[in-house]
């Protein structure tokens, strides 16, 4: 499977009474894959949403990846996504079998995407390019890194922060391969909105 577009993400205060509605018009317009991002505690709640995004994906025949909780995500047989600070690549591997995919952050630095090529991740991911709502403090990035990251990185690239239809093109420009967007895609006053808007991030691709 090419990873290649659209990255939505969830957000549980951003996505809260509207849960599913939004992430169903998000799959209605094209999601490569889904991360279910919850920073919360609730791990039965955790649980069931994640039961109910991995049903919705399914349906949509998209990928699913659990931010954070290789355990969680081993539960439900599905992908996760590791932080530098969410516990190492190989034993996630090594828990979730050869087929499951694993996303690194990489924040600013090609040494840190060589090592988790190294370590067997399906993907690299690079931000915040763009002031974020959601994650005001993450390391800042630019497109020159994209420039310096061909030829050195060979996974696919995922680009994340304050990601919007208006300066997502110079991105797909540069090489990115994934866009991960939560407020740029989800924050919409409608479902058909966040449909529209997914379409329109898929089709940066066509034209690249
Ligand atoms: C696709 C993607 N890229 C980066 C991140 C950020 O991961 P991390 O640095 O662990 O921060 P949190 O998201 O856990 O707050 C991501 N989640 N997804
Ligand atoms: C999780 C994360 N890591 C770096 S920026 C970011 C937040 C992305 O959310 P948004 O698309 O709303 O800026
Ligand atoms: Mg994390």
């Amino acid at each position: 499977m090419k990873l290649r577009g659209l990255y939505a993400i969830t957000d549980s205060q951003l996505l809260a009474g509207r849960f599913l509605a939004y992430v169903e018009a998000a799959l209605e317009g094209g999601v490569t894959l889904l991360q279910y991002r919850d920073k919360s505690q609730d791990h039965a709640r955790r649980l069931g949403e994640a039961e109910a995004l991995k049903a919705l994906c399914e349906r949509y025949n998209t990928r699913l990846i659990i931010n954070d909780d290789a355990e969680l995500a081993a539960r439900l047989d599905v992908g996760v996504h590791l932080g530098q600070t969410d516990g190492p690549l190989t034993p996630a591997r090594t828990l979730l079998g050869r087929s499951a995919i694993i996303g690194a952050t990489c924040h600013a630095q090609l040494d840190l995407a060589e090592q988790a090529a190294r370590e067997g991740a399906d993907y690299v991911a690079f931000g915040r390019f763009f002031n974020s709502v959601t994650k005001p403090g993450a390391p800042a990035c630019n497109v020159q890194l994209l420039d310096d990251a061909r030829g050195r990185i060979k996974l696919p690239i995922a680009v994340i922060g304050g990601i919007t239809l208006d300066n997502a093109a110079p991105l797909v420009a540069h090489g990115a391969d994934l866009l991960a967007v939560i407020h740029g895609l989800f924050g919409a006053d409608s479902t058909a909105e966040v449909t529209r808007r997914a379409r329109a991030f898929n089709a940066l691709f066509a034209s690249a």
